[in-house]
């Protein structure tokens, strides 16, 4: 067997590949961010699109083991603090995935904890928590997971890639999440704004007017920070289609008052374009709009 995967966010995300780790014969130990009621193993319950229980050991960020391998599923805003709260425990050879939407945490954790060997993973599968304590696996979906520069697998990405469905290296990761930034900047905030299902954005032709505009700003930020972002437009309208009938993860969030991704969002992409001088009002307005739906 090879080395444990460690989850960090055990949420639906963080349970849902942390069922199929576990399904896939890997072995898992979960790092709650609270002592799991009870104090023994950590009990998940898969329902949905697959089905499964599981009894899962667990540790204290602060324990003391190393850890060699961690999937880190937190939401965008917390994955900093969250890996700062098992920083003792990394070394120069854990391996850390970061598998959160949006973009910009990468840079926080690299100067918090300078040296650090990050990859990346972008997923479209969907889950959520139920009321009564199960994750719902909402989304079949797939799983690319790189390192910038890295073009073929580490040793280390195989179990990852046998455990999880439709789990690929991919060669270029940087390209796949400006794609997926670009995806996210232009359906969750005018889903959220306009309290409608992604598929609207497509039939309604203001809003399609201004995904098409969200995404010409995106690929001018993008091209002046040297990724070339081929056929955006159409990869977007394609995901809208795919998922006409979802409800945003940022729709979501705002209609239960959760704090939103928007600032690694629409607000990473604006960071970007005033470091790069280039114009991006509408992403700008889009990322004061959403923030303003959920001020307190
Ligand atoms: N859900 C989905 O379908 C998809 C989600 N994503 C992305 O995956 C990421 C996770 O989403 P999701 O699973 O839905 O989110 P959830 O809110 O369900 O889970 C996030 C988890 O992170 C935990 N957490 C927060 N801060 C810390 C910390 N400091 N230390 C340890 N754990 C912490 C939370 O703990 P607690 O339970 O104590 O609050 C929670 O369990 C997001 O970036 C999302 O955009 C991407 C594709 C699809
Ligand atoms: C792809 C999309 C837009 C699916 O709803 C998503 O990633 C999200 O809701 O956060």
């Amino acid at each position: 067997m090879s080395l444990p995967w460690y989850i960090l966010g055990c949420g639906a995300m963080g349970s849902l590949h942390a069922a199929q780790l576990d399904r896939a014969g890997e072995s898992v130990i979960m790092l709650p961010r609270s002592t799991p009621p009870g104090g023994g193993p950590l009990q998940l319950e898969i329902c949905g699109l697959s089905t499964s229980r599981h009894a899962l050991p667990w540790q204290a960020p602060e324990a003391s083991a190393p850890i060699d391998r961690l999937l880190v599923l937190t939401k965008a805003y917390d994955v900093a603090a969250a890996i700062g709260s098992v920083a003792r425990r990394l070394t120069p050879q854990s391996q850390v995935v970061l598998m959160a939407n949006g973009m910009g945490y990468a840079e926080e954790i690299a100067a918090r904890l300078p040296g650090l060997s990050l990859a990346f993973g972008t997923s479209t599968q969907g889950a959520h928590r139920t009321v009564d304590g199960k994750v719902h696996h909402a989304g079949l979906g797939s799983t690319r997971v790189g390192m910038p520069g890295v073009i073929d697998a580490p040793a280390w990405f195989s179990p990852l890639g046998q455990a999880l469905p439709d789990c690929e290296w991919e060669a270029d990761i940087s390209m796949a999440l400006w794609q997926k930034l670009a995806v996210n900047c232009a359906i969750n905030p005018l889903t959220s704004l306009h309290n409608c299902r992604n598929g609207e954005l497509a039939r309604d032709p203001h809003l399609a007017q201004k995904v098409r505009d969200v995404c010409g700003e995106i690929a001018e930020v993008a091209e002046a920070a040297g990724q070339v972002l081929p056929d955006l437009e159409s990869r977007v309208f394609s995901v809208i289609d795919a998922t006409a009938d979802n409800r945003s993860s940022m729709l979501q969030d705002v209609s239960r008052g959760q704090r939103t991704e928007i600032d690694y969002i629409n607000g990473y992409l604006v960071r970007q374009a005033r470091q790069l001088a280039v114009p991006a009002p509408l992403n700008e307005a889009l990322w004061h709009a959403v923030r303003d739906l959920t001020a307190p």
